[in-house]
């Protein structure tokens, strides 16, 4: 037996540095992976809260996939050639496909939540029905590659309803359409777009509510044929809620939102409408109640109530605050208790002297800024979804509505609009001035196109000087007010970045391994702009789609018109749509029901018919009843001169029943309560002749109500027969 050696006791040196190398190496390998394994963890959750994955098993699958490079080649490398348009959620291309046939591609932003749940909703919705419709833009595939989402659809040449209404024909510059929608078209478009939503109403099931009816989501075909289109806002009914309905879309994002800024809990589902009612207040329907309002001095006093009433509302909603106790900066202008109590208005308990007051002063503007300043970094979503879905941070169409009435009742002694004595002769000088302004402002409305200031450019050339020093003083002044308002704004914030700075500061002795360094980098570069920006005031200059830049010194600059706010406004077409054609129970998370659609479409009739955005705000002056087409067609209606509405480029040449018909019908589609809304069933009968028009409630008619008014009634339908 050969002795055993034994294990030495004392290994020698060397054995020992080998021993340990090994140790040190193994402990590195395994701290590298576990850091890889953490930094893989850490990447995918990163990027799957930032695009939620595609499902795979959904009714998607029957929809043709394209692969990105099929229609990267269609679109010939999405050139700007073949751009088409370019909505809130995306650009949209013309494509050929290699069997020949014309498509329309959507080109989704990426990295943005918003668009994300569009392409998703669209892609359910749209792939979800069973059978195609001819009244709905047909989905044709889509293509989920490299971070890109694109969805195909049938092309429509003759693109959107939009285009055909508001773009200027005379002028060939980037021409569309070389005709203006004639009453016959303008008739079946409504009647196309009745018909589209009766197949979502009442033959898909579940029933589907589009969300999102307006101008440019009815596009027209080569026979200015109208097919609905742009799911991506729309909702799928869920049976068994007819009382409240369900909102999972919203549901859904608002939830995401929430987490994300973690502020202002989504009520629950199933929460009744009526305990949303009461701190929601919709902001067009308050510039429409106040411009209904017969009397231009008090409709004046009655905008300046309401719309601060109305911020009010949102922002102490907002905020997170109880409705009732509204406890903001500007509460000296905002305590109404019972503001909220039902749909209908209630002014503040002003006197006209407080009002007038307030009116001359630039403390009013300030308050109602005050009310925006206090507010700004609170609730960003939610209820104030609706205002926001350009993305565009922190200005989008409230700022431009703010701008709008702050331009009403800002230089009051410069604003016609309320002054009665200045009377006719003043309106003479409306049609002088707006019309190239005008021009200028429809040529611009083509989403293709950036704004072109040129042409603005020429409106001015073609006004005589005189004329221009006045209004270039008005414009000044609007846009020194607002640069006051949004210093104020930039101050506060540079304060309150300067804290955060500091805090920052201090957290970043800690160690930290220079990862802050990314983000204090970048905080330090906004801060530097912003306190640049408020050294540099004077040489600034504040545009609504870039916000504060170095003052250009052109002529256009001076141009601080409602135009270019209107324009500025129409090249985020969603945010008009969401504007103006929203209902107003429907608070941007809340139950959007079948009457939501039914209000849209009550104001596209009357755009069509009108050919007039329901909000048309132009630097001449010009009546802010004109100003507001729903707050118009209802003062008509009361005085019994609908026709006045239909669009002066028909000349005469239109059926006046027909046109009275849908006005009136606009105008039930209008009504406040829900309930009292006409069904899409009803209205289809009603456009086709098969049915009457329900009775209109009696501020809709110059007719008195009951007995008497069947009897005027009669005797219209006597006079339009
Ligand atoms: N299938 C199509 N055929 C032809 N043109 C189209 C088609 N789809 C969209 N367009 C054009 O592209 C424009 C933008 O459409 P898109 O649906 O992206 O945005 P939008 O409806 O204008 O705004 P948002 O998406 O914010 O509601 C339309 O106004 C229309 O001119």
């Amino acid at each position: 037996m050969g002795s055993r050696q034994p294990f030495p006791q004392n290994p020698s040196p060397k054995t020992s540095i080998i021993f340990l190398a090994i140790t040190i190496s193994a402990s590195l390998i395994i701290l590298s992976a576990i850091l890889y394994f953490l930094y893989y963890l850490w990447y995918s959750l990163v990027h799957r809260s930032r695009t939620s994955p595609f499902d795979a098993t959904s009714p998607l699958n029957k929809l043709q996939r394209f692969s990105y490079k099929e229609l990267k080649n269609a679109t010939h490398n999405f050139s700007s050639s073949n751009s088409i348009g370019k909505g809130g959620s995306g650009s949209v291309f013309r494509g050929i496909l290699k069997d020949g046939k014309l498509v329309a591609v959507k080109l989704l932003d990426s990295n943005s939540l918003q668009s994300e749940h569009e392409f998703q909703n669209e892609l359910k919705i749209l792939g979800g029905l069973k059978y195609s419709c001819p009244l709905i833009v047909s989905l044709l595939g889509f293509c989920v590659e490299k971070g890109n989402r694109l969805v195909v659809f049938e092309y429509m040449p003759n693109r959107s309803l939009q285009e055909s209404l508001f773009f200027d024909h005379s002028n060939n510059v980037g021409s569309v359409n070389s005709l203006i929608l004639n009453w016959g078209m303008r008739f079946n478009i409504i009647l196309d777009v009745a018909m589209a939503l009766a197949f979502l109403h009442l033959e898909c099931e579940p029933p589907v509510i589009h969300g999102d009816v307006k101008p440019s989501n009815v596009l027209l075909d080569s026979e200015f044929r109208a097919k609905l289109s742009d799911f991506g806002l729309s909702r799928l009914k869920v049976e068994g809620e007819n009382e409240i309905g369900v909102d999972l879309f919203s549901q859904e994002l608002s939830g995401n939102l929430n987490a994300i800024g973690g502020e202002n809990e989504t009520p629950p589902i199933g929460t009744p409408i009526e305990s949303q009612e009461n701190d929601e207040v919709d902001f067009a329907l308050a510039l429409q109640a106040s411009a209904s309002s017969k009397n231009s001095s008090k409709m004046h006093r009655n905008a300046v109530k309401l719309a601060v009433n109305s911020l009010n509302f949102n922002f102490s909603s907002e905020g997170g605050n109880d409705v009732k106790g509204r406890n903001l900066k500007g509460k000296e202008l905002s305590t109404n208790e019972n503001s909220g109590e039902d749909w209908n208005f209630k002014f503040m308990p002003y006197n006209d002297d407080e009002l007038s007051s307030l009116e001359q002063s630039k403390e009013f503007n300030l308050n109602v800024a005050m009310v925006v300043d206090d507010n700004v970094g609170a609730k960003q979503w939610g209820k104030d979804w609706w205002w926001r879905q350009d993305g565009s941070g922190e200005l989008c169409s409230k700022d431009y509505v703010m701008e709008w009435i702050g331009s009403q009742i800002c230089p009051s002694s410069d604003n016609p609009d309320w002054d009665e004595e200045k009377g006719s002769a003043q309106d003479k000088n409306v049609s002088n001035n707006s019309t190239p302004l005008d021009k200028c402002e429809e040529m611009n409305e083509n989403p293709i196109q950036e704004p072109r200031f040129e042409c603005l450019n020429n409106g001015i050339e073609k006004e005589d000087s005189k004329k221009w020093k006045v209004r270039s003083k008005k414009h000044r002044k609007m846009h020194e007010w607002w640069k006051e308002e949004h210093l104020d704004e930039i101050s506060k914030k540079s304060k309150k970045t300067k804290r955060v700075r500091i805090w920052n500061n201090e957290r970043l002795k800690v160690p930290h391994f220079g990862l802050g360094k990314c983000f204090e980098f970048s905080r330090r570069r906004k801060f530097n702009h912003e306190n640049e920006t408020a050294d540099d005031q004077k040489n600034m200059e504040f545009s609504f789609r870039k916000g504060w830049r170095k003052k250009h010194h052109s002529r256009s600059d001076d141009l601080w018109s409602g135009d270019l706010f209107s324009r500025e406004l129409s090249s985020t077409t969603s945010m008009r749509g969401t504007l103006c054609y929203v209902a107003p129970e429907y608070s941007g998370y809340g139950y959007l029901m079948e009457k939501a659609d039914i209000y849209s479409l009550g104001v596209l009739i009357l755009v069509i018919v009108s050919g007039r955005r329901p909000l048309h705000v132009l630097a001449s002056p010009m009546k802010l009843e004109k100003a507001n087409l729903i707050s118009w067609s209802r003062s008509l209606a009361h005085s019994g001169n609908i026709l006045e509405l239909v669009d002066e480029r028909l000349k005469d040449e239109y059926n006046k029943e027909q046109a009275s018909l849908c006005i009136n019908l606009a105008l039930a589609c209008l009504q406040k309560m829900p309930e009292l809304r006409p069904d899409i069933g009803d209205i289809v009968k009603i456009l086709k002749g098969e049915m009457e028009i329900p009775q209109l409630p009696f501020e809709f008619s110059p007719s008195p109500p009951s007995k008497v008014f069947s009897r005027s009634r009669r005797k219209t339908k006597g006079s339009l027969g």
